[in-house]
């Protein structure tokens, strides 16, 4: 794509000794942006609505052998060129990279690149993976940017909808999507992944990341690099490296972002690449259909949400007394999810659940604690597979790797959607530190669901003989840690203007009274969270802000929480005793507290396994 018409043969590209116009830089020279992703991903679509009416960014117009699809001109979307003059001109070192990309040559010339740098602009490359190698290999100083896809199959129909490739050449393309899809794990290549699922929000976040690109990032893209996934780091850094006091995610780098500018606009577009070109805008290319909503784009991940989440609700609808403040029954809007897919009842189903359901939380953030086991671990994969961003806080690191390896692995997330952190969240500096790290992976992001589940119950508690350790510790994590996680995501929700939802994954023991073996104080620290998400509750209604609260009470899970704390009693656990609940359980309850319509905030949901009578 490009911005500008020329029918003048291609410029011959210059051979340069330098990498590119930034190899020196200067805070005040605008960095590149490089932005890859598969073909149909939506990266011109992007980079078009970008440039659209800012003056600020220079298109690169790309050297290619492939030839001109209907509409495109020469020097505008690529300059076309022969596989004989290109070769030739590659041997002459006039490109700054070059690839062959689903069997055609395609390169940046050294002189576009320059070209756009010195009319002071921020120079864009579309280009491929290969190319992006060889462009952060040359030093060019610049953010480089994956546009992924919400999922393979919306890729395909992508690429089908805009009718412009032959059955063989969808095939190739979607073939090659793999590996190109897989180069985001590599290390140091790219400093952001961005989801292209709905375009404004893509847009959004493009539009983020282009302003750390015009405030000229120099020689920030490779530190950056390193914050890009967290994931990533997981394998690469040694376990147990980070220090107490200061949260890591598990690849985030210290270096602090830059703050972001408003949107600065300013009609026009790029120069044209050998700067001799015509200068007559183009005719701006078609856009996408913004209608792609969560009902088109969500496409059959969205339904199959719908499904599982259909599942969820009756199991939790089934199991759960709900209190819920609002005008509808709980059950009602989830009522029928559960029904056969290929109904007509079930295709409106779809279409209320779109509306009201976890639809809307889709690419969401979400925060987890004590997600490294037991019900945290189920509810980042409940989230996950919903299609949220699940940000998973533990102290065993070996637990989130293992957590991350299930998610990507077996549930196919996308690695870019994860973010695990290690973190205790008894350490207030730790908490503090939570919005800041979320921001560097996510620029445009921050919390939206914050779901308060870790908790610990010690066995030396009773009021005769307990230690004030236990004491301490139950306090700490039940009570304390809770609340600085949640001042935390208020304050975050706040600075952003987005309200999203707080769920305290609290205990039966909250709702009744239970002693025995010295679990009284365990029940205690509970009664205060049934007591805090109700004040959290009322302050956020006096605030007049639509956050909503909701807690979960569980009876008895199958956990390491419940087989290993013993409450005082020897040999069995609570969990051998009868069928317990599943931590899926349990996630399924959390996933129908955030489906629920806006208007319905599902104040607590009581769960116990059909076998526990106290
Ligand atoms: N390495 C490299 N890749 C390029 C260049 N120009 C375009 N590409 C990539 O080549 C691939 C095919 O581009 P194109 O033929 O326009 O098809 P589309 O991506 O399916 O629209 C895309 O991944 C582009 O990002 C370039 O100058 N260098
Ligand atoms: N977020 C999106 N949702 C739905 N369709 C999209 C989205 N982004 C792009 N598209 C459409 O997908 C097709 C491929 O986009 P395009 O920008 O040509 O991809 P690329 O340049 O990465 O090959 C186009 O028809 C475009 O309108």
């Amino acid at each position: 794509m490009g911005a500008e018409q020329s029918t003048e043969a291609p410029p011959a590209p210059e051979a340069q000794t330098q990498t590119g116009a930034h190899e020196q830089p200067d805070k005040h020279i605008p960095a590149a942006l490089v932005i890859c992703g598969p073909s149909g991903v939506g990266k011109g679509t992007l980079i078009r609505k970008l440039m659209e009416g800012n003056e600020r960014f220079g298109f690169s117009c790309s050297h290619t052998t492939r030839s001109p699809r209907e509409g495109e001109q020469n020097g505008v979307h690529y300059w076309f060129t022969s596989k004989e003059l290109m070769q030739q001109q590659i041997k002459d070192g006039k490109f700054l990279e070059t690839a062959s990309v689903h069997g055609q040559l395609y390169g940046t010339s050294r002189r576009t690149v320059q070209s756009v740098a010195a009319s002071g602009k921020s120079c864009i490359l579309d280009i491929d993976v290969q190319g992006a190698r060889q462009v952060r290999e040359a030093g060019l100083n610049a953010l480089f940017v994956f546009i992924a896809p919400p999922s393979d199959q919306e890729l395909e129909k992508r690429l089908r909808g805009r009718g412009t490739e032959s059955e063989e050449q969808i095939q190739q393309r979607m073939a090659n999507a793999k590996a190109e899809i897989g180069s985001v794990n590599e290390e140091g290549l790219y400093d952001y992944v961005v989801f292209n699922n709905e375009v404004e929000d893509a847009l959004a976040q493009l539009k983020d990341i282009a302003e750390q690109a015009l405030q000229g990032l120099s020689g920030q893209g490779a530190k950056l690099s390193k914050a890009r996934d967290a994931a990533d780091a997981i394998a690469a850094s040694p376990k147990g490296s980070q220090q107490s006091g200061t949260p890591k995610a598990l690849a985030a780098s210290n270096q602090e972002l830059q703050p972001l500018l408003a949107n600065p606009n300013g009609p026009t577009r790029a120069e044209p690449p050998g700067g001799a070109a015509g200068s007559q805008p183009a005719s701006p290319a078609p856009v996408p259909d913004a209608a792609a909503g969560p009902s088109s784009s969500g496409g059959s991940s969205g339904s199959s949400t719908i499904r599982k989440l259909g599942a969820a609700a009756s199991s939790a609808a089934s199991t759960a007394a709900a209190a819920v403040t609002g005008t509808q029954p709980a059950a009602e809007a989830a009522a029928g999810d559960a029904k056969g897919d290929t109904s007509a009842a079930a295709v409106s189903t779809e279409l209320s659940a779109n509306e009201f359901g976890m639809v809307r939380w889709k690419g969401k953030v979400a925060l987890v604690t004590g997600a490294s086991s037991g019900i945290g671990r189920a509810i980042c994969v409940e989230l996950a597979q919903a299609g949220m961003r699940v940000v998973a806080i533990a102290r065993r690191r070996d637990r989130l790797e293992d957590l991350q390896q299930e998610l990507v692995g077996t549930h196919s997330m996308p690695i870019a959607h994860f973010l695990p952190v290690v973190c205790d969240i008894t350490k207030e500096a730790e908490v503090v530190a939570l919005p800041r790290i979320i921001s560097k992976r996510w620029p445009e992001a921050g919390i939206d669901v914050l779901v308060n589940n870790a908790g610990l119950g010690r066995n030396n508690a009773s009021l005769f003989e307990g230690s004030t350790q236990s004491w301490v510790e139950m306090v700490s994590t039940n009570v304390l840690g809770v609340c600085m996680c949640t001042r935390e995501a208020v304050q975050d929700m706040k600075r952003r203007g987005k309200w999203g939802q707080v769920i305290n994954i609290s205990s039966m023991s909250g709702h009744r009274i239970v002693t025995a073996g010295g679990s009284g104080f365990y029940s205690a620290t509970k009664q205060a969270l049934r007591t805090l998400t109700e004040t959290l509750r009322q302050e956020a209604r006096a605030l007049g802000v639509p956050l909503r609260v909701s807690s979960v009470s569980p009876g008895v899970v199958d956990t390491e929480f419940f087989n290993t704390a013993r409450f005082g009693q020897a040999g069995e656990s609570l969990a051998d005793k009868m069928e317990a609940l599943a931590p899926q359980d349990v996630a399924h309850a959390v996933v129908w507290a955030l489906e629920a319509p806006p208007r319905m905030d599902v104040n607590d949901i009581l769960v116990r396994p059909t076998a526990q009578s106290s």
